[in-house]
């Protein structure tokens, strides 16, 4: 296809997502069905445009006018893109694929540069009503903590030491994918630099070293949230939200494969997917236990030396990674996930045994699903103290050299972290420890 035809796509694509509220992978796979003679070259081009338009639609409605799915795929080829006006004139003219010809308005906006003074909501890319939310937990920087969540995401790699020690992984990783880099911050993770969005991702988990089970498909700020758990081998943890198992197979590996871990999901058919990763992985001290909480995990309360909690929360912090759901969270559901979240927290601390820990894990960057909770649970039990996190983080032993130091700058109340794409370079994690009374 030409990039003509392509930009149509894209607009039929976003159509779909803004208008028939489908997810974008579920858009892109139907177009795909009604247009059988695009190739996955040009459905990937497709969805790199698409996902930038989602990215910085704030943005882009605002210099373009309008929030219809045409005004934000040609903002995001000339503000994503950096295609000026004459550019798409040329790529559309004499292609009987193109869309309408450029209106002049539309090249006006496609010209004039984006809106520096527009409020803080535009310019940090976030919906209007979170814009308070984000000004009170970044002050100065809420503006840069959004633009940088609105960018691309790299793909990172968890180096499974279960299966390969992080020099025979990257070994095996780097002849098959093109500026595999080694992370900065923790010792087994590796990081694709994220690639030019009109060309095919490489696909990561096609590479042998991932069917063998050395790599798992993980972001650092997963890992580095997982490490929170600090030196567990040979100890009793729960993974209480456990869910498909991303985090327990960090969990299982920074265990060695000793003590016991217990996996837990309080919805037993998300933990279907765990079954294939434990296996692949090599891990071998998991018991997973799906059923009712009381008769379940019964039997481990106030045993556990740690309890980790990757609750639930908005995602907030995936907004790279799935920007259409930027748009989608409504306050109703942001304050149900709040409510979920005193609720895991009241229910999961009573595993804990005195002088354990509970760790409280969010994928989000937002402060009513991170420290107003965690403020909330600690009024009520006094009996947890906060750990500053990254002294749990380094105690795991697999933070990256001058990792800790780092991380110990970003520590703030409660001693919790704060991960960001602007921060860390890593998705949105906020990650806080809390010691149980002996
Ligand atoms: C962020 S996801 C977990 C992701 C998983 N740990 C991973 O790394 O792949 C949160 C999980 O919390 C679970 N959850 C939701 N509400 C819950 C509740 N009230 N009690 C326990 N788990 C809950 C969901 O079923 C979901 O699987």
């Amino acid at each position: 296809m030409r990039d003509a035809g392509r930009i149509a796509g894209a607009i039929d694509v976003l159509d779909m997502v803004m208008n028939r509220h489908q997810p974008v992978k579920d858009a892109l796979r139907d177009w795909g069905k009604a247009h059988r003679f695009a190739g996955s070259g040009d459905r990937a081009w497709i969805s790199g445009l698409v996902l930038d338009a989602l990215r910085r639609r704030g943005a882009l409605r605002h210099v373009m006018g309008e929030d219809t799915p045409r005004a934000l795929v040609l903002g995001a080829l000339a503000y994503a893109w950096d295609m000026d006006a004459n550019a798409i004139c040329a790529v559309f003219e004499g292609d009987e694929h193109a869309p309408e010809p450029l209106t002049e308005a539309e090249i006006e906006a496609l010209s004039k540069g984006l809106d520096t003074d527009a409020p803080l909501h535009v310019r940090a890319d976030v919906p209007e009503w979170l814009g308070p939310s984000f000004e009170r937990a970044y002050g100065d920087t809420a503006e840069l903590e959004g633009q940088a969540m609105a960018g691309r995401a790299p793909v990172d790699l968890r180096v499974n030491r279960l299966k390969a020690e992080p020099e025979k992984a990257f070994g095996a990783v780097a002849p098959k994918i093109k500026n595999i880099e080694v992370s900065d911050l923790i010792l087994d993770g590796l990081r694709i630099p994220e690639t030019d969005p009109r060309a095919k991702a490489p696909g990561a988990d096609s590479i042998p070293a991932f069917g063998k089970g050395w790599v798992e498909v993980q972001d650092i700020g997963s890992q580095l949230a997982a490490l929170a758990a600090g030196d567990i081998k040979g100890g009793q943890v729960l993974d209480y939200c456990a869910g498909a198992g991303g985090k327990t197979l960090a969990l299982s590996a920074l265990m060695e494969n000793t003590g016991q871990l217990y996996a837990w999901d309080y919805d037993g058919r998300r933990l279907r997917a765990i079954w294939p990763r434990l296996q692949r992985s090599g891990a071998r001290n998991v018991q997973v236990r799906d059923g009712k909480e009381a008769e379940t995990l019964g039997d481990l309360e106030g045993k556990l030396d740690c309890v980790f909690m990757d609750a639930p929360c908005s995602g907030a912090g995936t907004w790279r990674r799935r920007p259409d759901s930027k748009w989608r969270l409504k306050e109703e559901a942001f304050k149900r996930r709040q409510s979920e979240q005193d609720e895991v927290l009241s229910k999961a601390w009573r595993f804990v045994k005195p002088g354990g820990r509970l760790v409280y894990v969010t994928c989000s960057i937002l402060p009513e699903e991170n420290e107003d909770r965690v403020a909330h649970f600690l009024d009520a039990h006094p009996e947890f103290t906060p750990v500053p996190a990254s002294d749990a983080m380094a105690q795991s032993g697999r933070l990256a050299e001058g990792a800790q130091a780092r991380l110990k700058a970003l520590e703030g109340r409660f001693g919790a972290i704060q991960l960001s794409p602007h921060r860390t370079n890593t998705d949105g994690f906020y990650v806080c420890v809390m010691e149980r009374a002996m």
